[in-house]
């Protein structure tokens, strides 16, 4: 679903932050992204959000070859995978519900098929109640719940999240954690980009850790090999 083919990523300051990167993601394959910071994390996951380009290599995701996507394509390409951030860019001036919504709104999904799917989503991350509330109003941990229903709202195939647990503590952490695997076990194939190594060991899942820009070898039963 994802690959990624010695790809390398140098920004015009001419820092290299990704060299000659190899590795492939499955149909519903959860894995981690580690490093230190400044390791490339970001600029991966940029790449397969069509954010930046690669200045060398293939990134492939879903069948498509990303190098060469024209621009205007980009909107369409970006509908096929959720994203999920550390500081979720909920509008607080809007509902839940209302979040949670917008990107069928910009599909121009009709209105009732949005109160449907948009429902479904809520459910499945426990919110369904609070869907009138305004974001102001909730934890942290359920403000980054409704960030989670508006990137899996569209069912997309991929899911990508860059420091999903940051401001969470352990449990809320773990819970967020259950509802991604959630995901992969419906075929969705989900990539987190974090720096919680506890969180990760507990989990037991395929890690790709870079340093420097280089992946480490990770054969694919998780466990890392310098
Ligand atoms: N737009 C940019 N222009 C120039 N350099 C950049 C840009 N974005 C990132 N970099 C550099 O590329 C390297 C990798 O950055 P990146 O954000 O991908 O790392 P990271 O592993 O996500 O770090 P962190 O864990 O701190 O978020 C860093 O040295 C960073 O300064």
């Amino acid at each position: 679903m994802i690959e990624f083919q010695q790809v390398s990523k140098r920004y015009d300051s001419d820092h290299t932050a990704l060299r000659h990167v190899s590795f492939g993601l499955g149909r519903g394959e959860l894995a981690f992204l580690t490093g230190h910071s400044g390791a490339g994390k970001s600029t991966l996951l940029k790449l397969i959000l069509l954010m930046e380009r690669p200045s060398a290599g293939k990134v492939v995701v879903g069948g498509q070859l990303l190098n060469t996507m024209p621009r205007r394509q980009i909107p369409y390409v970006r509908r096929h995978i959720g994203a999920v951030f550390q500081n979720h860019q909920l509008l607080f001036d809007r509902t839940v519900f209302d979040n949670v919504a917008m990107p069928l709104e910009v599909m121009g999904v009709s209105h009732q098929d949005i109160g449907r799917r948009v429902r479904a989503a809520l459910d499945k991350v426990g919110l369904l109640s609070k869907e009138k509330m305004n974001p102001v109003q909730l934890s942290g941990g359920e403000q980054q719940r409704v960030g989670i229903a508006r990137a899996v709202v569209n069912k997309p195939p991929v899911l990508l999240a860059d420091e999903p647990t940051g401001n969470l503590d352990p449990e809320l952490s773990a819970d967020i954690m259950h509802l991604f695997e959630q995901f992969s076990q419906v075929g969705v194939t989900v990539l987190i980009a974090t720096h919680d190594i506890a969180l990760i060991e507990s989990m037991g899942r395929r890690r790709l850790t870079l340093a420097h820009g280089e992946l480490l070898t990770t054969p694919p039963a998780g466990r890392v090999v310098a």
